[in-house]
């Protein structure tokens, strides 16, 4: 990959587009990850108003220090680009509070902290349309391809919510060189990815079972063979049983892949 090029090219598209939409600029949440790090560098790069929110539920201290860190760096470096600090965990919590009052979340603690994983990006989702709508600026996502595409390994209406999505071409591997080009610090290069929206601290990986160049590899064999490929194609039982894993959530997820589904009313009904 022409690294350097590429930034171009994804600067002068979201230029481009936000142009053409009539928009002031963009928001981005940042999480102290590399997609959200590198998203907003490049929003950074346009000249366009720019606004980070940092938004912790409950988060882990090195998440938020990482992400405060990236944020003053593009700060100090670009006068198009102010912050926002808003912790959600007060409001969080009181939702939590109301949906015990009508659930019975805590009988069943596997899917309580799965819903309400969901609960945080949607709730970050919600912040970040409100502060887009008061300054004319465009959500801008932070999914990658082998998330957005591959293993659907994003909420729905929650980071999955936004108005244009620059890197949802790039496989994670490649996400990681932009950043080394764009001059993203050390220690986001190296954090390992997480939702951060556990709070026993999981990563991607122990969530999904294979790392993200494994999910690539996998993603690679989809597209050059479909869903079924041959035999042939597995070197060891370790790479038979990434293929599963992706291909299981591959199946599961392609819902939020694609648009929504519409009940269409036959012509003979509508008469
Ligand atoms: N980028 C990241 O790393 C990232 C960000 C956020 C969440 N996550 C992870 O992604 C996962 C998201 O969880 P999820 O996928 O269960 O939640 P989700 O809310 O994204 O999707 C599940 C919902 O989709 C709907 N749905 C399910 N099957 C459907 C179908 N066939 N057709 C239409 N709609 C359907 C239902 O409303 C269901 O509740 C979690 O594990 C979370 O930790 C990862
Ligand atoms: N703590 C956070 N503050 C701001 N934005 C965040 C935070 N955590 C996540 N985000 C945004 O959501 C996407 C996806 O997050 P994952 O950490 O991959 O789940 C992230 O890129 C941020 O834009
Ligand atoms: O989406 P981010 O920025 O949180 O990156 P990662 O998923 O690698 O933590």
């Amino acid at each position: 990959m022409q690294a350097k090029k590429v930034i171009d090219h994804i600067q002068s598209w979201l230029l481009n587009y936000v142009d053409q939409a009539g928009a002031k600029g963009f928001v981005v949440g940042v999480s102290g990850g590399i997609d959200s790090a590198v998203v907003s560098s490049l929003c950074s790069r346009t000249g366009k108003d720019v606004i980070l929110m940092e938004m912790p539920i409950h988060q882990a201290h090195d998440q938020v220090s990482r992400g405060k860190k990236h944020i003053e760096w593009l700060e100090k470096k670009h006068d198009n680009v102010s912050s926002i600090d808003m912790d959600l965990t007060p409001s969080y919590d009181k939702f939590v509070r109301a949906l015990e009052k009508n659930q019975d979340i805590n009988s069943h603690t596997d899917l309580k902290f799965h819903t309400l994983s969901n609960v945080r990006s949607r709730m970050r989702m919600v912040s970040l349309y409100a502060v887009a709508q008061l300054n004319s600026l465009l959500v801008c996502g932070t999914g990658n391809k082998v998330e957005d595409f591959g293993v659907g390994f994003f909420t729905k209406y929650g980071d999955g919510g936004v108005d244009l999505s620059p890197i949802a071409d790039l496989m994670k591997s490649e996400v990681y060189e932009l950043g080394k080009a764009l001059g993203v610090n050390k220690d986001i290069l190296t954090a390992r990815p997480t939702d951060g929206l556990w709070d026993d601290g999981r990563t991607d990986e122990d969530q999904i079972g294979a790392t993200y160049d494994e999910l690539e590899w996998a993603m690679k064999v989809q597209q050059k063979h479909g869903d079924n490929p041959p035999e042939n194609v597995f070197e060891n039982s370790r790479q038979e049983n990434i293929w599963k894993i992706y291909l299981e959530r591959h199946k599961a997820n392609t819902h939020k892949m694609k648009p929504i589904p519409v009940c269409e009313i036959p012509k003979e009904l509508m008469k």
